[in-house]
């Protein structure tokens, strides 16, 4: 298990002064923000505080019109989803890019498929079922993710289960980080605290996550450390362990200042 996060981990992911216009909207207005490494952070605000957007940069979905993206102290230019990915950073959208025909399997490989030489050579390669049916159980088994048979159509899952199969795809080929959108939206209680769970282990396993939730419980329960976003900027990093969930909401909604709350609520 992976030592508590602190102020000392080092910054995996740092933005400084993002901003994004639509049009006449302003998304984003100089938000900064912070991901230490073995961390669950948290980021949450109102509808329309600029999470999205935020989270879209970060995984070069978007390209900010100012500001700046650090991985690891290096400065990042992410121009599409595929150079973050390239860089080590998942996502795991909340339509959940999952094809329910296909196998749990076939999934957690699909666009990155294993092939082997087919009859002439490297010209025509043939997709490596049996590699990747043990690659994908081996996988699921390290994040300890109980599904009976990895043959079997996602579409036969529970919704927890899918969510869990997008989770561990996303942690599987992530080499820095995985961003969850809304990852136990829609999930009943159960099959919320199964995918939780699921979320820990990941961290567990060094990966660091970033969650967009509204779900406070579930905020309150999981993260490090809580990222509240206000009208395109970082409002405040606070802390769990130390500021109620009341506060929090309280600095969400503008309700109350940062400056009104204790030294210790904020997180470094
Ligand atoms: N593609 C877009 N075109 C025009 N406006 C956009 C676009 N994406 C976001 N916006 C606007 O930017 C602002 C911030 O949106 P964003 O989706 O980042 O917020 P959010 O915090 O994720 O909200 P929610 O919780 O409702 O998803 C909103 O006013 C939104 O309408």
């Amino acid at each position: 298990m992976s030592t508590a996060p602190n102020a000392q981990s080092p910054l995996v992911i740092q933005a400084k002064g993002l901003v994004k216009r639509y049009g006449q909207v302003t998304a984003l207005d100089g938000a900064d923000f912070e991901l230490r490494a073995g961390e669950i952070l948290a980021v949450i605000g109102d509808n329309g505080a600029g999470k999205s957007s935020l989270i879209k940069c970060l995984a070069g979905a978007t390209i900010p019109d100012e500001g700046e993206i650090y991985l690891d102290g290096q400065r990042a230019h992410f121009k599409s989803p595929i150079d973050a990915r390239r860089a080590g950073i998942e996502t795991v959208y909340q339509d959940l890019a999952v094809a329910p025909a296909m196998t749990i399997a076939e999934n957690l490989f699909l666009g990155r498929e294993i092939r082997r030489p087919g009859f002439l050579g490297s010209v025509l390669q043939v997709i490596d079922k049996k590699k990747m049916l043990a690659e994908s159980i081996a996988r699921m088994n390290d994040l300890k993710v109980g599904i009976r048979s990895m043959t079997q159509a996602v579409e036969t899952l529970s919704g927890g289960q899918r969510q869990c199969v997008a989770v561990a795809r996303a942690a599987a080929f992530a080499q820095h980080v995985v961003i969850m959108d809304e990852p136990t939206a829609a999930l009943g209680v159960k099959e919320g605290n199964m995918v939780l769970e699921l979320i820990r282990r990941v961290r567990d396993k060094g990966l660091p996550v970033i969650l967009i939730s509204h779900n406070m419980p579930h905020v309150f329960e999981i993260a490090d450390r809580i990222h509240i976003a206000r009208l395109g900027k970082r409002a405040a990093v606070v802390d769990p362990k130390h500021i109620s969930m009341s506060d929090t909401v309280a600095v969400m909604t503008g309700a109350k200042s940062v400056d009104e709350l204790p030294a210790q609520a904020l997180a470094h």
